[in-house]
């Protein structure tokens, strides 16, 4: 009896058929975060590749200077602390994990500020937890200081607090923490460089025959059967991850690329819309940003803001910011952070959203000018009691 070859089952795509070249929609995004991932860090467990770093750096300080905003999420602490305490295998135990994770962040930062420096771009440390995103106030303030960040045209470089992290307040991997950052900062771009060309139709290390899908709804269902288990020695997520990641960022309708990070000029070639990697797209249609979405989702409404009439209307209107001085009477007992209702002179909710001031300091500042918050509070904050990014109408 003759033995026929097994077979793998052919997997049917769904690709997005182009009608504009998707591709051609890159140009156009000016807000990116871009994650550079353990596995491509460090060259073989060896430390990190700063070679490589350095050219990551040129190439982001490139589309900074050519008016892009780009939030850098960087892995390595853990694999870089083990070179540095000649560590041979990663720990198994979470205290080992973690200062392993301290310690190789120092050199992290460290390693790209001396990248940036050469093309004249201050860098800044942002270390988050999950608790940081989804805490009401930290959220708000963790935004605040990226966009100052950026305004400021520093690179921020943010990775997990994995120091102090415990098991259930860590993301875990950092694609996760990627499309946090994404749907945090409302990018319109997500580039994951890793060790792959991209998502292949299998895992490439295990099917050398796999093909390389190029485009893909990051919603199409077959996309996680191609993605196999688990990464790499040093890496945590593997395909898997970048993939629920590429799914989140969709839902605040931002695009992503998977592309291996060693290809030459690779984020100023994907910037421009060039055919590398693979490019996973939002669904046609699906606009509202994830914030707003988890916004609306909240049930817990921590305090009224009685609104007249005529910021009852913008806000309905023109989903505009709530500014004190359209605020009649402030009921509860909230902070900088929950989320509160704002109520017409009819009594209707018209809208909710993330309240930048406590209560006692509303109450101060309602009916008034956002100029005079200084002279009132004593210290100067936003001049908006809910910025319209923060604010869903009803
Ligand atoms: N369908 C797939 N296409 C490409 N890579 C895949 C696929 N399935 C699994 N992988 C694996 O995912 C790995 C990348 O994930 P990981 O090691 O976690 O990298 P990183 O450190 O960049 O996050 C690849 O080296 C590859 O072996
Ligand atoms: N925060 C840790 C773990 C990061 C991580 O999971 O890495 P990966 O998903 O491979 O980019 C580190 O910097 O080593």
């Amino acid at each position: 009896m003759q033995l026929r070859p097994k077979r793998r089952p052919r997997i049917r795509m769904r690709r997005t058929r182009p009608t504009m070249s998707a591709r051609e929609r890159l140009p156009g995004v000016r807000r990116w975060v871009v994650k550079i991932g353990s596995a491509l860090l460090t060259a073989d467990g060896q430390g990190l590749d700063r070679a490589r770093l350095e050219e990551w750096a040129r190439q982001i300080a490139a589309l900074a200077a050519g008016g892009n905003e780009v939030v850098l999420v960087s892995s390595g602490s853990v694999a870089e602390g083990m070179v540095r305490l000649g560590w041979r295998s990663r720990p198994l135990r979470l205290d080992e994990l973690q200062a392993a994770a301290s310690v190789g962040q120092a050199g992290l930062v460290e390693a790209y500020g001396q990248a940036f420096a050469a093309f004249q771009r201050r860098v800044a440390q942002v270390l988050l937890t999950h608790d940081d995103v989804s805490h009401r106030g930290r959220y708000l303030n963790a935004r605040r200081t990226l966009m100052t960040l950026l305004g400021l045209g520093v690179v921020p470089i943010v990775n997990e607090n994995d120091a102090i992290a415990m098991e259930e307040i860590r993301v875990g991997d950092n694609d996760t923490l990627a499309a946090l950052v994404v749907n945090l900062i409302d990018a319109d771009g997500l580039v994951i460089l890793t060790d792959q060309a991209g998502v292949f139709d299998a895992d490439p290390r295990t099917h050398p025959e796999a093909s390389l899908v190029p485009e893909i709804e990051a919603y199409a269902p077959e996309l996680l059967r191609m993605a196999g288990a688990s990464g790499g020695v040093l890496g945590r997520g593997g395909m898997q991850t970048k993939i629920l990641a590429a799914r989140q960022a969709a839902d605040s309708d931002a695009l992503t690329v998977i592309v291996d990070g060693r290809t030459p000029r690779v984020l100023e070639r994907v910037a421009a819309g060039e055919a590398l990697g693979t490019l996973l797209l939002p669904r046609p249609g699906r606009r509202r940003a994830a914030r707003k979405n988890w916004l609306a989702g909240q049930r817990r409404v921590r305090g009224r803001l009685q609104v007249d009439a005529g910021a009852a209307r913008v806000l309905r209107e023109a989903g505009r910011s709530l500014l004190p001085i359209g605020v009649t009477a402030v009921e509860g007992d909230f902070h900088r952070g929950d989320l509160v209702a704002c109520i017409s002179p009819d009594g209707e909710e018209v809208a909710r959203g993330l309240v930048n001031y406590d209560a006692r300091e509303a109450r101060l500042l309602m009916g008034q000018s956002s100029e005079r918050i200084p002279a009132i509070l004593g210290y100067d904050r936003e001049p908006e009691f809910i910025h319209r990014d923060n604010l869903v109408t009803v």
